[in-house]
């Protein structure tokens, strides 16, 4: 699915968050998004998947507006959309399979929906998908009993298992440890490199955006400070998109408000 931003601006309770953001990935293309924290990232991606509206400017999914979308058309859209949350909102009592069969929810009907909650008919598929996340011994146990890094993984495992046109992912890896890190943004890209799907994910880590994305786009101070591909992002513009903070992270345990109810499985 292509994404495009258009002069984007978005304020969120009356602050300026984005200003004339613009960039658009075609169909299948890979990106991986970049800056210092409260850069706008996360707000970004929100923008991408309509859980957040611009305020000005304009966001193309495939080839529609969702905002002037009907009802139904847009809840087709959002259902060929996956977002892999840095922190997963799945309900503590919510087992892992139900967790993760959740993915595809959004393309079942509602009696589908309903016989869902007494736990996901297609068990092979969604224990398979956990086996691709290295959690095949954790399909049956509750959110509750998971370490953060593996609920970031049971995120992982949901995205991969409703199969978007258009995955966005932001700070997937970021509970993980460097080899689990390096293996998840890899399974991710390779899977939507053999869908043909569009992927757009965001990274404190600069060493794994380099690796594993060919186009790196810069947010700094809610604008876009890059768009370019990663031969092209040397020391010098890295220093200048964090510049005055901190270096860079590398993966390690973060913890972070949960998202709103609304957003909850
Ligand atoms: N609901 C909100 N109301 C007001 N300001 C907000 C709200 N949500 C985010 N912001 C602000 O928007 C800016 C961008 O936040 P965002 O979470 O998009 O940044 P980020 O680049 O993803 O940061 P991080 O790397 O730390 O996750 C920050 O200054 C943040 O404080």
């Amino acid at each position: 699915m292509r994404l495009a931003l258009d002069a984007v601006d978005l304020t969120l309770s009356g602050r300026p968050v984005l200003s004339g953001v613009s960039f658009a990935l075609e169909a299948g293309e890979q990106a991986a998004l970049i800056g210092p924290s409260g850069a706008g990232k996360t707000s970004l991606l929100m923008l991408a998947n309509t859980v957040l509206r611009p305020g000005a400017g304009r966001v193309t999914l495939g080839s529609a507006n969702p905002w002037t979308l009907p009802r139904a058309r847009l809840k087709a859209l959002r259902a060929d959309i996956g977002t892999v949350y840095q922190h997963p909102p799945l309900p503590a009592r919510q087992r892992v399979a139900q967790a993760v069969a959740a993915g595809r929810l959004g393309r079942a009907s509602p009696l589908a929906s309903l016989a869902a909650l007494f736990g996901p008919r297609d068990v092979d598929g969604v224990a398979a998908t956990l086996a691709r996340v290295q959690l095949a011994d954790k399909l049956w146990s509750p959110c509750a009993e998971l370490s953060g890094g593996q609920l970031q993984r049971v995120g992982v495992a949901r995205a991969l298992y409703q199969a978007p046109s258009l995955l966005l992912a932001d700070e997937p890896v970021s509970a993980l440890d460097p080899r689990l890190a390096e293996a998840t943004v890899a399974l991710l890209a390779d899977d939507a490199r053999a869908r043909g799907a569009t992927l757009l994910m965001s990274l404190h880590s600069v060493e794994l955006a380099r690796a594993h994305f060919p186009r790196l786009i810069g947010v700094r101070a809610g604008r876009i400070a890059f768009d370019l591909p990663r031969e092209a992002v040397d020391d010098a513009l890295l220093a200048q998109l964090y510049a005055g903070d901190a270096a860079p992270a590398e993966p390690g345990p973060d913890p972070a408000p949960p998202l709103p109810r609304d957003l909850r499985c």
